[in-house]
């Protein structure tokens, strides 16, 4: 395989220089079993990292034109016994064909780095699985969160992250070493026991986008079809005027800032409704009901697609005035109104209304995308808890009061303009202020001094009925932390980091 890319310096190179312990790893022999894609992407990496390497397959004649030269691909009993680390790059189905192997492999250490295509097809996990065929060995999870792309165009792409479980310590640091020098950051997830968690996780990824792009779509699909009903369809019973040119600009960017901003209210009403659970519990410690939790994880994807559908809002207004119906309608009023000999067409208010919302839409806009910004992973970390936890909260609550400015002043009165209900249907834009009006005013309520007052001496360990925390929390806390690593890889909840510090003391 060509160098390209992996023929540059590597990250890798320059931990291992940072960090003398790691040393011993380079040169260190590695094998890998199987000559599939993720071998041999593993291969290449390994061999520009500064490992020797041993293939083993078994037709090692056909398959060793496709392994950079460095690297040595022979039978699968020569790899294992030339090397004491040994990767298993072969799908689970076919572990029990390398039975023959049990005895050469005695006390080796056998990476696992096999994926599942369902969450828990099987009864245990694959490396338990490999761990019972091969009793003499250690096996170590780990490496399948990576992609044979990552592996690849180096680590500097995508998830640096390899999370790694053993019941062997010493087997787990190897292993964790190897990963380092190669460019990635190992994760210790403990006993092989949690094998079955780490395979779970790249099936797990999409389902964290799964519920809010249906909200998304469901929503879009609502206030669309809202959309159409009052643009089009009633001008074309009622008075038999064709409007249908609305479908593809018009009604749409009617509909999306509809779904932005209802899905950036939705962001924050949790918040709300987790500060009213904790007024009524009385305690920060009880568990919020499932769908609650579940709610608070999805938030940022949530706000991503708020913030998606708001920039096409934005785009699609800035070409409202380029469309060929806009300039026909511009020269059909002047034409009327030289008919009608009126010289000026100019109503102020009209002129004022305008200004402001556009201004303030841009303004709304430009929160969200410093919202955006700062969700990127290589941000997020160059800012500390309090920073990145004012702009989210703070700053994009801001944006939600901005956003309900431009909503208002672009509705203005026509909420109380009987020409604008079509089949009783109010404007749109009426629809959408309810959930948010509703947020920005729950948050006003709980700022009033008895009630803050409340909420931070709960959220500061508090509880009604009792001075300071109380015996049951290190059992919650270890629940909430359960919910957030089968969760996926999501920032800690507020409360859990409270609740840690809280531990540590
Ligand atoms: C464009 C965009 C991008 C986003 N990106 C991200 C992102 O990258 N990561 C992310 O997590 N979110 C992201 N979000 C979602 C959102 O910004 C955050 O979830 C934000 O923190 C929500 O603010 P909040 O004030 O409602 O909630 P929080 O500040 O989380 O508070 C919610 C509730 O938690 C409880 N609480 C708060 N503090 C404490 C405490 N100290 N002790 C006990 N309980 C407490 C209270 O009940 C409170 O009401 C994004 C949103 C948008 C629009
Ligand atoms: N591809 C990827 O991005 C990722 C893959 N993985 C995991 O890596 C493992 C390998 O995946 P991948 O390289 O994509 O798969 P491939 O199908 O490309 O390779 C599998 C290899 O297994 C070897 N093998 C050994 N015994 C058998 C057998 N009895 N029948 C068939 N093949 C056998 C074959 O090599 P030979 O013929 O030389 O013996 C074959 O090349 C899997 O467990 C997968 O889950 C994990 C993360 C990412
Ligand atoms: C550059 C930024 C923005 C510009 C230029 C802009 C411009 C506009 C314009 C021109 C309209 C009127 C559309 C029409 O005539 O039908 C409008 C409506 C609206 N905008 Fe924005 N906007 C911006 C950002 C936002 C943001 C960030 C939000 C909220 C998240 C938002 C929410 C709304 C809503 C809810 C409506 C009412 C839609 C309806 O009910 O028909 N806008 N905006
Ligand atoms: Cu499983
Ligand atoms: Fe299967």
């Amino acid at each position: 395989m060509p160098g390209g890319d992996m023929a540059k310096p590597l990250l890798g190179r320059r931990n291992m220089e940072s960090n003398p312990d790691l040393t011993p790893a380079v040169g260190r022999t590695i094998g890998i079993l199987g000559s599939g894609d993720f071998a041999r992407s593993l291969a290449t990496r390994l061999v520009y990292s500064g490992f020797q390497v041993v293939v083993g397959s078994r037709n090692p004649k056909r398959c060793a034109g496709l392994f950079p030269s460095a690297a040595e691909v022979t039978a699968q009993v020569d790899v294992a016994k030339k090397t004491d680390v040994i990767f298993v790059a072969v799908f689970r189905e076919h572990y029990s064909t390398l039975c023959d192997l049990t005895d050469v492999l005695a006390g080796k250490i056998l990476v696992d780095v096999s994926n599942n295509t369902e969450i828990n097809h099987h009864k245990e996990s694959n490396a338990e699985y490999l761990a019972s065929l091969f009793p003499a060995c250690t096996v170590v999870k780990g490496f399948n969160v990576i992609s044979a792309w990552t592996l690849q165009s180096g680590p500097r792409d995508g998830n640096k992250q390899v999370l790694i479980c053993c019941d062997n310590q010493e087997a787990k640091r190897i292993v964790a070493e190897i990963a380092q020098v190669m460019g990635f950051t190992p994760v210790d997830m403990g006993s092989l026991s949690s094998a079955c968690e780490i395979e779970n996780i790249p099936l797990r990824l999409l389902p964290a986008w799964k519920i809010p792009v249906f909200l998304a779509l469901g929503l879009f699909l609502c206030f669309y079809t809202y959309n159409f009903i009052r643009q089009v369809l009633h001008p074309y019973i009622w008075e038999q005027k064709n409007k249908f040119y609305k479908i593809p600009v018009e009604v749409v960017n009617s509909t999306l800032p509809c779904v932005a901003y209802v899905m950036l209210s939705l962001v924050y009403l949790p918040g709300v409704l987790a500060a009213s659970f904790q007024l009524h519990y009385g305690t920060k410690y009880r568990r919020f009901p499932d769908w609650l939790d579940q709610w608070l994880q999805h938030r940022k994807q949530i706000g991503l697609l708020s913030f998606f559908c708001a920039a096409l809002h934005a785009l699609y207004s800035l070409c409202l005035p380029m469309r060929r119906s806009h300039r026909y309608q511009l020269i059909n009023a002047a034409i009327k109104q030289v008919m009608e000999k009126k010289t000026d067409a100019w109503i102020e208010e009209e002129v004022w209304r305008m200004e402001i919302y556009v201004s303030l839409g841009i303004m709304a806009l430009g929160l969200l995308s410093l919202l955006a910004i700062t969700s990127l992973p290589s941000i997020a970390n160059s800012l500390n808890w309090r920073e990145f936890s004012f702009i989210q909260s703070t700053v994009g609550f801001i944006a939600l009061v901005v956003s309900t400015l431009h909503t208002l002043t672009f509705g203005w009165t026509r909420a109380f303009d009987e020409n604008q209900y079509k089949f009783y249907l109010p404007p749109s834009y009426t629809l959408t202020l309810l959930v948010p009006c509703t947020v920005i005013l729950a948050k006003i309520f709980f700022r009033l001094p008895c009630i803050h007052g409340r909420l931070r001496r709960i959220r500061n360990g508090w509880e009604k009925g009792s001075c300071g925390p109380t015996q049951t929390m290190p059992h919650i806390v270890e629940e909430r932390l359960l919910t957030r690593v089968s969760g996926g890889l999501e920032e800690l909840h507020p409360a859990t980091e409270d609740a840690i510090t809280w531990l540590d003391d």
